[in-house]
């Protein structure tokens, strides 16, 4: 923030340019008045009304990027509309960079450069304004903490210059419009990735998710999907609460049900939803504990483990094992992966470090678990994902045929009550055809046999 002193003297720059721009004018007329002759004096007079008259019908609008202590969230905005618009606009410099955090490169106009938008019938001049700060300041602005080093010692402002008579404009229809642009800017940006472990580290060739499922085009009981949407939201939102009862902001869900029914779609929609990358955890490729550590400490924020078929992805000892040869099992614990190692990081260390993680671990028999992972308060959900019901069924017609009622469906809903049936065989059939007769045939035919073989 600038001191008064600065203002002022700010203050009287400003003052001290309309001075001599006046008395430049001043000058001119009374130049013109000696050597011009008469007749154009009345040119040239309505020429310098026309300079002052542009001069006094601009409005400049100041977005500092502080407000008090906090960023000034329209300052961010500009940064992000501007920088977005940079590469085809008149701005002869910006600033490209990207931070960890960033999923792509972040473009903003470089120091006191101008550029011109238009909004409507406005013409929009931008200018990115930066001041030395003088120690005082600058110590001042090491206690926010979040800052970067270039901005301790400058304070940066746009100044937004336009007519007068677009001031209602721009104050209630083109600042709205820029803040909603860069929200908008910010989720696209902001896309799922994937990673994997080589060589018991995360890869650094992540992938795009591309896997399309969201919560929308999962198929499962209306409840039990409200009820996750409802925990995934809460702990999405609640910084503040997991900071009041003094927990760590983390939440774990165990996804158990046969093939097929949907854990790993329902893993993509929730990683959708959240727009946290997915760190894709195979048990089977890490050595030791002191890897699953390191991987589990350089997972950042905003993010995902998923331990796959927990259960069989590799021998876990058992705790009462371990708990019986504690000398073997404290030598052994950086030698191999222990149930218990995962479970003490999980519990432990990993908790204390980085936000907002989620852990999700999925089984086809929850039944062959250890009973440490099952315990109360381990898990902080239990997901049962089922075979087929009418509800599900009815959904998956809906996303694969478009029709949510057909002669069949009676027929259909019927069978499905009696054959366990999962949502992938019956999402398989319906992908048979497009014609909702054809693959409803389809669909009874493969009902009608499973409900042989099970008889
Ligand atoms: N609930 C569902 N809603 C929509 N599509 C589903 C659902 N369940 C399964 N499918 C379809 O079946 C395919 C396989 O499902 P998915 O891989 O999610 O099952 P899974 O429970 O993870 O199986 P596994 O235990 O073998 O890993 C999905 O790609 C999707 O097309
Ligand atoms: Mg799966």
């Amino acid at each position: 923030m600038l001191s008064w002193h600065q203002k002022m003297s700010n203050a009287k720059a400003v003052l001290s340019t309309a001075a001599s721009l006046v008395a430049s004018a001043m000058l001119v007329k009374s130049i013109a008045n000696d050597f011009l002759p008469a007749e154009f004096h009345d040119s040239l007079y309505s020429g310098l009304r026309c300079v002052s008259h542009y001069l006094t019908s601009q409005l400049t609008v100041v977005i500092e990027e502080f407000q008090g202590f906090s960023i000034n969230q329209v300052f961010e905005a500009a940064d992000l509309y501007l920088g977005n618009k940079s590469t085809n606009t008149s701005a002869q410099r910006f600033r490209v960079g990207k931070t960890e955090k960033d999923k792509t490169l972040g473009i903003t106009l470089d120091r006191n450069e101008e550029m011109v938008d238009a909004f409507e019938d406005a013409t929009l001049k931008w200018r990115l304004v930066c001041t030395q700060v003088p120690p005082a300041v600058e110590y001042r602005s090491q206690n926010l903490g979040d800052y970067n080093s270039t901005l301790r010692s400058e304070v940066r402002h746009y100044e937004l210059t336009f007519r007068k008579k677009h001031k209602d404009l721009v104050l209630n229809l083109y600042l709205p419009h820029i803040l909603e642009k860069a929200e908008a800017i910010k989720v696209e940006s902001n896309v799922v990735k994937l990673h994997t472990v080589m060589h018991s580290r995360w890869s650094n060739k992540s992938a795009v998710l591309k896997h399309p499922m969201t919560f929308k085009t999962l198929a499962l009981d209306s409840e039990l999907k409200k009820t996750i949407m409802e925990d995934v939201d809460n702990f999405l939102n609640g910084k503040e609460y997991y900071r009041r009862i003094g927990k760590a902001w983390k939440r774990g869900y165990l996804l158990h049900g046969p093939p097929g029914t949907g854990k790993s779609s329902l893993i993509a929609a929730m990683a959708n939803h959240l727009k946290f990358d997915i760190y894709d955890l195979d048990l089977t490729n890490i050595q030791s504990n002191s890897d699953l550590r390191y991987l589990l400490l350089t997972m950042p924020s905003r993010s995902m483990l998923v331990i796959e078929d927990i259960d069989c992805s590799i021998k876990l000892q058992n705790r009462e094992t371990e708990d019986a040869t504690p000398n073997q099992g404290d030598r052994g614990d950086n030698n191999k992966v222990t149930l218990s190692g995962l479970l003490n990081f999980i519990d432990g260390l990993w908790s204390c470090c980085g936000e907002e993680r989620i852990i999700v671990f999925t089984t086809n028999h929850k039944d062959k678990l250890d009973p440490a992972l099952l315990r109360p308060g381990r898990m902080d959900m239990h997901i049962h994902m089922s075979y087929c019901n009418n509800s599900v069924f009815k959904q998956l017609a809906f996303n694969y045929l478009g029709i949510n009622h057909h002669h069949l469906f009676e027929q259909i809903e019927g069978l499905i009550v009696e054959v366990n049936v999962t949502p992938a065989e019956i999402a398989g059939e319906l992908m048979k055809s497009m014609h909702a007769e054809v693959s409803l045939q389809g669909l009874l035919k493969f009902l009608r046999a499973k409900m042989t073989q099970q008889d």
